[in-house]
């Protein structure tokens, strides 16, 4: 069974872009996962643990065999091979990749929530996702996108486009 889930990424160290371009890499040559569409790159202002550099931001839909379980582990072992090192919460990191969604699926396990319990209150994550989401209501809400940047006390603020990276051929794009 092929199922669309949604991958968010996060990078605040090092050569963020490069650390994006990567993991899409190495995420699409895992054997079954295929990146199928990927959002621009947006600069935007660390949320949570605020004293650390911008992030830079994306989403990326994804064609999968693998189950929920699988793909997360996929997730950890290229955060682990860029070179992730976990400290602070919520703090600076190379490479972070969430399972935003897996299908219409929801699970709630130890190690694994989908859809993720923070993705409709960040913004970060909310545009990004816009850009790549087809059809309309998000699964398990029953609503679109729009409807939780709506609620956000600050929408957009801080989240601003930074460019493209083209994954397959390794040029990016900074618009600024
Ligand atoms: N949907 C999900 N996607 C990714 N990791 C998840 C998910 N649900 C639960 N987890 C668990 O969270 C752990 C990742 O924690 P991590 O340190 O990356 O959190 P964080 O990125 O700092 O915070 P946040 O989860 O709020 O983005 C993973 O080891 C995984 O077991
Ligand atoms: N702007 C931004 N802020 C964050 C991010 C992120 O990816 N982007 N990730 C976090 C931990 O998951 C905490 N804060």
């Amino acid at each position: 069974m092929t199922v669309t889930a949604y991958l968010a990424l996060g990078s605040n160290m090092g050569d963020q872009a490069e650390h994006l371009r990567q993991a899409v890499r190495k995420l699409h040559g895992r054997t079954g996962i295929r990146v199928i569409r990927t959002s621009p790159v947006y600069e935007t202002d660390p949320v949570g643990f605020v004293d650390q550099d911008a992030f830079l931001n994306m989403v990326i839909a994804v064609e999968t065999e693998l189950s929920p379980d699988e793909l997360l582990d996929a997730a950890l072992h290229v955060e682990q091979e860029l070179g992730r090192v976990r400290t602070i919460r919520w703090g600076p990191r190379t490479i972070d990749i969430d399972v935003l969604l897996y299908g219409d699926e929801k699970l709630e396990k130890e190690d694994l929530t989908i859809p993720h319990p923070a993705m409709t209150e960040r913004a970060f994550v909310l545009i990004p996702l816009r850009d790549v989401w087809v059809g309309g209501a998000l699964p398990v809400w029953g609503r679109p996108v729009d409807d939780f940047l709506r609620l956000l006390p600050q929408e957009d603020k801080g989240v601003q486009i930074w460019g493209t990276i083209d994954w397959e051929t390794g040029f990016d794009h900074s618009v600024s």
